[in-house]
């Protein structure tokens, strides 16, 4: 039998210490799909004494993860520790540089420096996997570039951060305030160490870039995604969703036409049909379009310890293996440049609900600022008639451009009547 696999893992949190569990648990069936043993050699992490439900007796133990790189007795450096910077970058730019294969479940890292990681993989003909680092447990990036390898895709969407879809299915189904729904999912480890990441969107972002580089073969820029969090959905608007049949949705949308590669991030309306809009909880969904293929519907849990350990081993699994394909599906000589679409140049429906007060004349002022912007209206709502407090008005638009309804925003929120800032959501069909 060929020796064991050895493996040195960073940072022993949610995703490091699920690896470690995974690789224990499962040892028999995963040696005998890699053809050897899969064993962990050495750690690195910040606390000797923490119990991890794992044991690290025995193992060569790191204060400093970059040491981890030069260790002979390590085939394979698996990166948990996360953050585009620091020793999670430092860590996989020496081991690469060091020719050792290296696994991350790191999005940050990947979105921001996945093209110059990429190519100094290629030119040390060693193996970088990050199938953990997009959709947690579902295998979206094994799907995308190796299972639908002979379509050319047309738009990939997502519901990629299980935090924000967990609290918005609290939200709606539970009552909860965003504050409760957020501790709850960090309780869960679905959260990052900064949860700010995932509740403005910034998780989805890193998700969707590497996806779309993945679907459209080229690296994406991750300052090119437009970014939205869901910090101004409110219970309200979760409400009158439902009654309007659709879910409010984090999704992430990468679409590439004549003019070049869209990527956006935002919350959406999505109407109540769609099998997207009954993804709730942690769960995430990838949604593929192919020439050839059609549509691909892909589902499960993109957070948590056993998820990302599953996906981290899958990818040691193909190491040992010798399968080895590069980051983006292509040799860096045979990607494709293509233009940015920016998100100016967007249209489609939008849900827009302002608080007024309730009095003769107000709506014709709206309207009257839609109508000079070209804005045409599907429907609108009135909840409640009370002359005293601010009373909700819901409207629903015809297909309008970005452009268009960004200045009559600015305009509708100067109105005396509208009393607070207007509640804006864009309506997806998918
Ligand atoms: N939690 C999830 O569900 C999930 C899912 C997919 C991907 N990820 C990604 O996996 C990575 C790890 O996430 P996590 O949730 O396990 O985070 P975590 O905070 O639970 O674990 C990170 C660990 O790294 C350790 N660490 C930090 N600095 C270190 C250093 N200098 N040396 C050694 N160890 C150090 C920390 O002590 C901590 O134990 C991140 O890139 C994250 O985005 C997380
Ligand atoms: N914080 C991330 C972890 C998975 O990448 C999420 O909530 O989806
Ligand atoms: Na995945």
């Amino acid at each position: 039998m060929t020796r064991p696999l050895a493996i040195g893992i960073a940072g022993l949190g949610t995703v490091g210490a699920g690896v470690m569990t995974v690789l224990r648990d499962n040892a028999d069936l995963i040696s005998a799909r890699a053809g050897r043993a899969i064993a962990v050699t050495a750690v690195s992490a910040r606390d000797r004494t923490r119990d991890r439900g794992v044991s690290v007796a025995g193992l060569r133990w790191y204060d400093d993860p970059v040491a981890l790189a030069a260790d002979p007795g390590v085939d394979v450096i698996v990166e948990c520790i996360g953050g585009s910077e620091g020793p999670a970058r430092a860590l996989v730019e020496a081991a690469l540089a060091a020719g050792r294969p290296v696994v991350t479940a790191n999005k940050a890292l990947m979105a921001t420096h996945g093209a110059a990681l990429a190519a100094l993989a290629e030119q040390r003909g060693v193996p970088l996997a990050f199938e953990a680092a997009v959709a947690g447990g579902i295998p979206a990036i094994k799907a995308i570039r190796e299972g639908l390898a002979a379509n050319r895709l047309s738009r990939v969407t997502g519901i990629l951060n299980g935090t924000c879809n967990y609290i918005l299915t609290s939200m709606r189904e539970k009552g909860r305030e965003f504050a409760e729904a957020l501790a709850e999912a960090q309780r869960l480890g679905y959260a990052e160490a900064d949860p700010a990441m995932d509740v403005d969107g910034t998780d989805a972002a890193h998700k969707l870039a590497i996806l779309a580089a993945l679907a459209f073969g080229r690296p994406v820029a991750f300052g090119d995604v437009h970014v939205e969090g869901i910090r101004g959905v409110s219970a309200l608007d979760i409400r009158l969703a439902d009654d309007l049949g659709y879910r409010i949705k984090l999704l992430g949308i990468a679409r590439c036409g004549e003019n070049g590669i869209s990527t956006r991030v935002h919350p959406c309306m999505v109407p109540a049909a769609h099998p997207i809009a009954h993804v709730d909880g942690v769960f995430n969904a990838v949604v593929a379009e192919g020439d050839f293929v059609g549509r691909v519907v892909l589902e499960g849990r993109g957070a948590g310890a056993g998820p990302t350990g599953s996906a981290v081993v899958a990818d040691l699994i193909d190491i040992a293996r010798g399968r080895h394909t590069p980051v983006w599906g292509a040799a860096e000589a045979a990607l494709q440049p293509v233009a940015t679409v920016p998100m100016s140049a967007h249209s489609g429906p939008y849900y827009l609900r302002l608080m007024v007060v309730d009095r003769p004349g107000v709506i014709a002022d709206v309207t009257g600022v839609l109508r000079d912007h070209g804005i045409s209206l599907e429907s609108m709502i009135q909840r409640g008639r009370s002359p005293a407090e601010a009373v909700a008005v819901v409207l629903v638009t015809h297909e309008c451009g970005e452009a268009a309804m960004s200045a009559a925003l600015e305009r509708i929120a100067a109105l005396d009547a509208v009393l607070e800032p207007p509640a804006v959501i864009r309506i997806e069909s998918l």
